[in-house]
């Protein structure tokens, strides 16, 4: 398959170096004026991945094509978007003019942006997806990928209206073929809506803790005050016709605290998961801020009182 991935950041790289890796045709299209130097050196992976129960770490010089734009003659199959929720707004218009027969991937947090990518694209040119297995940061020059060996991991795929298409089940076995344990919901914008919150609100937490997610589970009042936020969040996604509940993952943050608190505890002090989250929040604070500012512009119309949300906010707000 021919692929492009929009962004060549830690996901798109991580998942892209994955399906060269199969020996499908990987593109990365780049900011302009960085081409050049990705198509001279690569770009250096270190990736520590937990699938086999332990750590085991690769380095990998990726060398995919790379592109600065996208022309509307282009022969990809897929097109994979990875860039920051910030940003996305940007690249609409190119995808709208450009994508030509590609079907399209939206692979990233999303919390109220899908009527405007339907303004720009027709619903048979693009699904949803999340990558849920991947994540970590960028140490220098080098990437630092982490692949999860969690049992609640999974690469996250569906449609907006609950359909298995052709498009998504071969995307489906390019993700299976490379053990990225793909996942096709039945209700994507129910399981993107509601992680949108809980990623805002958890990542602010532990940028507040001082960036560490040891730090955080440390630290109960913290804790504590980032679940009152996510269910303030979990409220407004109600509001928003989104039921969290719905999804087994967010039942724990309304569970009592003697019980959610130390559920997470667990959860997030695996070695795996703790290292996505820190890799992750060295580079995305001004991700995370766009974020919460989102949830919180949000609230607006229905009136709800949501001050553990903004107090998270005002806590990152000077850095
Ligand atoms: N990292 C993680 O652990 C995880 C991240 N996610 C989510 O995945 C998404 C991507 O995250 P991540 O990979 O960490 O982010 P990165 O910032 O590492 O990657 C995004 C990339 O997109 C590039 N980009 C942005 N706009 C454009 C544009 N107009 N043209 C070309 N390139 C562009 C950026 O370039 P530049 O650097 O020049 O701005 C950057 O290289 C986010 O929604 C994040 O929340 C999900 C799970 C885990
Ligand atoms: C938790 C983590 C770091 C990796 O999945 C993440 O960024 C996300 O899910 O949005």
């Amino acid at each position: 398959m021919k692929i492009l991935i929009y962004g060549a950041g830690v996901i798109g790289c991580t998942y892209g170096c994955q399906f060269s890796s199969a020996g499908h045709d990987v593109s990365l299209l780049v900011r302009k004026g960085k081409a050049e130097k990705i198509k001279d050196k690569g770009i250096h992976i270190s990736c520590a991945d937990y699938r086999s129960g332990k750590r085991q770490t690769t380095e990998t010089m990726f060398c995919p094509k790379v592109i600065e734009n996208l022309s509307s003659d282009n022969d990809f199959d897929y097109i994979l978007i990875t860039v920051s929720s910030a940003d996305l707004m940007d690249v609409l218009p190119s995808l709208s003019k450009s994508a030509g027969k590609a079907h399209i991937i939206f692979f990233l947090n999303l919390w109220d942006e899908f009527d405007e990518i339907s303004g720009y694209l027709l619903p048979h040119q693009y699904s949803y997806g999340f990558p849920f297995m991947a994540g970590g940061g960028r140490n220098g020059n080098i990437l630092d990928a982490i692949i999860s060996g969690s049992k609640y991991s999974k690469t996250m795929l569906g449609n907006a209206d609950g359909k298995k298409t052709p498009e998504l089940e071969i995307f489906f076995g390019i993700l299976d073929e490379v053990n990225l344990k793909p996942f096709i919901s039945g209700q994507i914008i129910n399981w993107l809506v509601p992680h949108y919150v809980f990623i805002a609100a958890i990542s602010a937490g532990i940028i507040n803790s001082g960036g560490t997610t040891k730090n955080f589970l440390g630290n109960k009042k913290l804790i504590k005050d980032t679940v009152k936020a996510i269910r303030e969040g979990f409220g407004i996604c109600i509001r928003k016709g989104i039921n969290p509940k719905r999804e087994k993952v967010n039942q724990l943050y309304y569970l009592p605290f003697f019980i959610c608190i130390p559920v997470m505890r667990k959860i997030f002090s695996n070695e795996d998961m703790a290292s996505m989250f820190d890799g992750y929040l060295k580079h995305s604070v001004k991700d995370i801020k766009f974020m919460l500012d989102k949830v919180i512009l949000s609230a607006k119309p229905y009136d709800i009182e949501i001050p553990y949300l903004t107090g998270l906010r005002k806590s990152i707000d000077s850095l």
